[in-house]
């Protein structure tokens, strides 16, 4: 449990998995396998030998397969509530966020995460804008969007439980939707730091970037997590 080790407390991972893969278009996306392996269990893998539990939402009438060292809870009807579930669900101090559909998670990316929590209670990985960004105006060239100290936000997100399950519930009461668990927090006034990503975190959203896990899982699987 190295990374578990650097902080003070139980650390559990929590795992929103209940998504319906819409616009993969595949049934419910966790089950997807890549080589193989679902990218709930590729997910799983990466997070159980660093924290003391596993916990995966999944979508109502799913089980978690026998072979997964986790344990599961029904998720919700959106991400957010699902890891508003999960967080009623474990007691641990602290907590570690992370999409099943992120399925190549980089061991220093969560030493580096858990490394960087007890700063302000709150901390994501992410990757600092590469591209060139322009607002499209229907489907047209309306103008760049200045590109300078712009991150794209991946997971793990990583947090003092006791934190997010404050912003959960204030976001709940107040009928608040966020795309992540780091805008919740940082709405009630908190800095959350940023981490340090990595390109092969991206988030398995559409039928392209199944081909590209598919190249990446031949050489992660062959090499660990520094291919
Ligand atoms: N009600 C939901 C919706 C999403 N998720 C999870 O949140 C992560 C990120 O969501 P996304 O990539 O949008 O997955 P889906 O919701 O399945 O995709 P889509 O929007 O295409 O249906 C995924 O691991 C997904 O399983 C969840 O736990 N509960
Ligand atoms: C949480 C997240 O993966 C951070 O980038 C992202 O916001 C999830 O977005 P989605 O539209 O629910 O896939």
């Amino acid at each position: 449990m190295t990374g578990a080790c650097l902080l003070a407390g139980r650390t559990a991972a929590l795992i929103p998995a209940a998504g319906s893969g819409t616009r993969l278009g595949l049934g419910p996306k966790a089950f997807v396998e890549v080589a193989g392996r679902s990218l709930l269990a590729r997910s799983v893998a990466a997070l159980a030998p660093l924290v003391d539990e596993v916990l995966v939402a999944l979508p109502e009438g799913l089980e978690l397969p026998e072979d997964l060292p986790a344990r599961a809870i029904v998720g919700g009807p959106t991400r957010q509530e699902s890891v508003h579930r999960l967080l009623r669900a474990t007691s641990a101090e602290i907590v570690l966020v992370h999409d099943a559909a992120r399925p190549f998670l980089p061991t220093n990316v969560v030493h580096a995460l858990l490394e960087a929590i007890p700063e302000t209670g709150a901390a994501t990985a992410a990757l600092p804008v590469a591209d060139t960004l322009v607002r499209g105006e229907g489907g047209r060239w309306g103008g760049v969007v200045p590109r300078e100290g712009l991150w794209a936000v991946q997971t793990p997100q990583g947090f003092r439980r006791e934190l997010l399950l404050r912003a959960h519930q204030a976001a709940h009461e107040e009928g608040f939707g966020a795309t992540d668990d780091a805008g919740l927090v940082n709405r009630l006034g908190v800095p959350v730091t940023l981490v340090p990503g990595d390109a092969r975190l991206f988030k398995v959203t559409a039928p392209g970037d199944l081909a590209l896990a598919h190249a990446v899982a031949a050489v992660w699987d062959a090499g660990a997590d520094d291919a």
